[in-house]
């Protein structure tokens, strides 16, 4: 495999008059001999949409955990609202999804809406909010008994409860169809549209590209890449040329090699120069084949990089 680095370009600075919601400065955080977060920066400003995205075991989770003081960085701070987010100031304007979360079993669902109410001034109106998540008719449903996916809705319904400005949604559509995925997405269009910020992780890249204006790619816990749908992928800018050869020789402009059922993918840049070295270095090939990457091939070339 052959790696070449990837210029990261500078984020398209958020309009300034934004107050900043949320903000990591420096921030180290270890599990034991894991460094989960490596001195990571992050400022997300009101009225953001921002999709983290990253490989598993990134820190997209923990950089959620730091934000909304569930944990502790070793090193560095974080904001929340200008305040410390462990303290109850500092947390009182967000909702939070985590990717796992623990529903009281024998707890009814609008009785689980009403438990985490309570803790808000002027929360929403609970037969409302089912309504709107598509969960009144599990209402009266002990959560122990609701499938997967309608658990998972409810969970990221309780995120809204307490009509939050900043929300912090990890993995939201996880387990959910096609459908309940569409409602949640129009859900969470509507909130930004209304002036909400909006912090998710996914592992669906069409999720993050139909959703997020923004995009922070995250690696080995740190920032690897900021920008727009657009930026990030005109960052990569790759190409994927694939083929049939005994042996592919050592090219510039190759990103990645990889060799799959038979046929070898580059990942380049230029795949005009591409093309044009293989021949000119009388290597046999043939099935040559060109096509744009999609943002899943794009992102996969960054985090390797
Ligand atoms: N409670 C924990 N104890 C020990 N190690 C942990 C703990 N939580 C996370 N880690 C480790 O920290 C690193 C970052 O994990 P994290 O869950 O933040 O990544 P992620 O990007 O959210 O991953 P995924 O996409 O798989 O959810 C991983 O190596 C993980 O194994």
């Amino acid at each position: 495999m052959v790696n070449q680095p990837l210029a990261v370009p500078a984020r398209t600075p958020a309009p300034q008059a934004a107050e900043v919601v949320a903000r990591a400065v420096g921030v180290t955080r270890c599990y034991g001999g894991t460094t989960a977060l490596d001195g990571l920066d992050l400022e997300v400003r009101a009225g953001e949409l921002v999709g983290l995205l990253g490989p598993n075991g990134a820190g997209k989770s923990t950089l959620i955990h730091v934000l909304t003081g569930l944990r502790r960085p070793n090193r560095g701070r974080c904001e929340l609202f200008g305040r410390d987010p462990r303290t109850p100031a500092g947390r009182r304007y967000i909702g939070v999804t985590p990717q796992e979360t623990g529903l009281p079993e024998t707890l009814r669902a609008r009785e689980v809406v009403d438990f985490v109410a309570a803790h808000y001034p002027a929360p929403e109106d609970r037969d409302a909010l089912l309504d709107r998540f598509g969960l009144t008719d599990l209402a009266h449903r002990q959560t122990g008994g609701l499938s997967g996916g309608q658990k998972r809705r409810l969970a990221v319904a309780l995120a809204f409860v307490g009509r939050p400005r900043l929300v912090f949604l990890d993995e939201p559509t996880t387990g959910l169809d096609v459908e309940a995925r569409r409602v949640l997405w129009d859900h969470i269009r509507a909130f930004h549209q209304e002036g909400g910020t909006v912090v998710l992780t996914s592992h669906y890249l069409d999720e993050v590209e139909a959703l997020a204006e923004r995009i922070v790619v995250v690696s080995g816990g740190r920032v690897l890449a900021d920008g727009s749908v657009t930026a990030i992928r005109g960052m990569v800018d790759v190409q994927r040329v694939s083929l049939v050869t005994a042996s592919l020789p050592s090219l510039p402009g190759v990103i990645k090699v990889e060799e799959i059922d038979g046929r070898t993918h580059v990942l380049t840049r230029d795949a005009d120069q591409f093309v044009r070295d293989l021949v000119g270095s009388g290597a046999p090939f043939s099935g040559l084949e060109i096509r744009p990457t999609t943002l899943e091939e794009a992102f996969m070339a960054i985090s390797s990089a």
